[in-house]
């Protein structure tokens, strides 16, 4: 790991108005994501995580607070760089897959590379890559609908890897899994993390947890724990951190 910061924030917060009532769900989080770290986030239903992973994504702006994304501060981008953003340094894989029906998996993660700016050539070598990478090379050619979930995930991963993302978020990746399908992502995720690829889960499954080098729990938009392996790869459980947002934790993991 470089310890060079990918991903940082700064009292990040996104308040909603709700019949009069104000709805804290991220409320002034400090976060610093060294490079190559893996970060499981988790917490009760409605506490803020998938709220705070669609901050960090740029895919929601903040209410208040900055993002920064290396040397790009994001929360103040207009729409278009962020968009330009999004499509060349993100990579973001959701529950339920968000895959094209009408393309073929390859077509699917080719697709994402000819956005991102790749030659067709270079697109369909590195979809095929990708999907070698992740296991379905043998189900390049076949449409979503005839794979299984485990496998549409993985598509759904290699299309998010793409764009050699500087970060892959995650909103509950096995949350439509079965455990088979559960246990391939996850050896999937061990492998990226091995890789040194940087990388924010939303889970409520404490196995994804398991491979992460940090672990957050969120409570009412704050967080509530922020705990690192301790050691190195293979680590001997988790030692708390910082706790409350005050919250930069330098160093973590590997
Ligand atoms: N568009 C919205 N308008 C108003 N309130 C919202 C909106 N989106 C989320 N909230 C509220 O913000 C809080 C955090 O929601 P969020 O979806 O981030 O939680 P979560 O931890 O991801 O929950 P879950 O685990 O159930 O997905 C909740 O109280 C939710 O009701």
């Amino acid at each position: 790991m470089t310890g060079s910061t990918i991903l940082a924030a700064r009292a990040l917060t996104m308040r909603y108005g709700r019949d009069g009532a104000l709805v804290r769900a991220v409320d002034e989080i400090d976060l610093e994501v060294p490079a190559g770290q893996t970060v499981a986030v988790m917490g009760p239903s409605g506490c803020g995580k998938s709220t705070l992973l669609h901050l960090l994504g740029g895919l929601q702006r903040p209410t208040g607070g900055e993002i920064w994304l290396a040397d790009h501060r994001i929360d103040a981008m207009s729409e278009r760089a962020l968009a330009r953003l999004r499509r060349d340094h993100i990579g973001f894989v959701f529950q339920s897959f968000h895959l094209m029906d009408e393309l073929t998996a390859v077509e699917n993660v080719e697709l994402a590379a000819l956005l991102a700016g790749q030659s067709p050539r270079r697109a369909r070598r590195r979809a095929l890559h990708l999907l070698d990478r992740v296991g379905v090379a043998d189900r390049a050619g076949h449409l979503p609908s005839a794979l299984s979930g485990g496998q549409r995930q993985r598509v759904a991963i290699a299309r998010a890897l793409s764009n050699e993302p500087l970060i892959l978020l995650a909103d509950e990746p096995t949350g439509n899994l079965d455990s088979a399908a559960t246990v391939e992502v996850l050896r999937l995720f061990e492998e990226l993390r091995a890789a040194g690829q940087t990388l924010v889960v939303v889970t409520h499954d404490a196995r994804i947890a398991a491979v992460a080098d940090r672990m957050i729990s969120m409570r009412d938009g704050a967080f509530a724990d922020d705990s690192r392996l301790v050691g190195s790869a293979g680590g001997t459980g988790y030692a708390t951190g910082t706790v409350y947002g005050s919250g930069t934790v330098y160093g973590g993991g590997r």
